[in-house]
């Protein structure tokens, strides 16, 4: 049987360590939800092009590696994973380096103009009933019509100690840092800060993890009028 209805869209932006993946994710494994991370698909062209040697400030070198990026992410929340061509680079895309890199590809037009379109071709085609969709730009570029729009924010300071507190690998003050300066970069591109008309905020600053998903979950029953979970 072909599928009759499309997935109800669920679009979450917000900055970085404000929880949109592992939230995200959550919440899809309890709605029996698709999850697409759109941030890993960044992370991966970012890790493409270092892996190539790339200059990731040379606009046309980076536009030149798109043809060659061959993309695949896992959408079942419970069989996440993220490839380039055969390559597993679940992992790897969360290095430093490709953090830090990872902002410099994600300003090009031609790299989000390419992405946006597989972001929507991924989420139209998910075989699940609804799909979570999570980044910077879901609620008003690549998902503007979702039939729920959440701006997942937290104070800087609670972002940053959540961050530090699972990276371990680097000082607090090097990974605050990192995660002011990806927000600034990012901001030039697409504003994930203020949430656009009918976008509604969850602030998760002085939620713990379980409240947060319960609150995600919350306004994704409110505004279905369903009651998934
Ligand atoms: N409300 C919360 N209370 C405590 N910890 C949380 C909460 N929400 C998320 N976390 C934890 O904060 C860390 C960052 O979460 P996550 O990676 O989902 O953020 P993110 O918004 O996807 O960040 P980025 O955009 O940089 O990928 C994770 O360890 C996650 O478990
Ligand atoms: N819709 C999106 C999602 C992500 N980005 C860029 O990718 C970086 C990594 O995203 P994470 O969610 O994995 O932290 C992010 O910092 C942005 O540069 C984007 O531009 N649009």
């Amino acid at each position: 049987m072909g599928r009759h209805t499309l997935p109800t869209l669920v679009a979450i932006d917000g900055p970085a360590g404000s929880g949109k993946s592992s939230v995200s994710r959550a919440a899809a494994r309890r709605l029996g939800f698709a999850y697409l991370d759109t941030g890993a698909a960044y992370r991966a062209f970012a890790w493409l092009n270092l892996d190539n040697g790339t200059d990731t400030s040379d606009t046309d070198a980076v536009r030149r590696l798109l043809p060659e990026f061959d993309y695949s992410i896992g959408t079942d929340p419970d069989e996440y994973y993220v490839r380039v061509g055969q390559i597993d680079v679940t992992d790897a895309i969360r290095s430093p380096e490709v953090s830090a890199a990872v902002s410099a590809v994600a300003r090009i037009p031609a790299v989000r103009s390419q992405l946006t379109d597989l972001f929507q071709s991924l989420a139209s085609n998910v075989d699940r009933p609804g799909v979570i969709i999570e980044g910077r730009d879901i609620t008003t570029v690549v998902a503007p019509e979702a039939e729920v729009r959440i701006l997942l924010t937290a104070s800087e300071q609670a972002r940053m100690d959540r961050r530090s507190a699972e990276i371990t690998t680097q000082s607090a003050e090097t990974v605050a840092e990192q995660l002011r300066s990806r927000d600034r970069a990012d901001s030039q591109v697409v504003d994930f800060m203020s949430a656009a008309d009918g976008v509604i905020t969850v602030d998760s600053t002085h939620l713990d993890f379980e409240q947060t998903i319960q609150a995600v979950i919350d306004v994704i029953n409110t505004r279905t009028k369903r009651a998934f979970a």
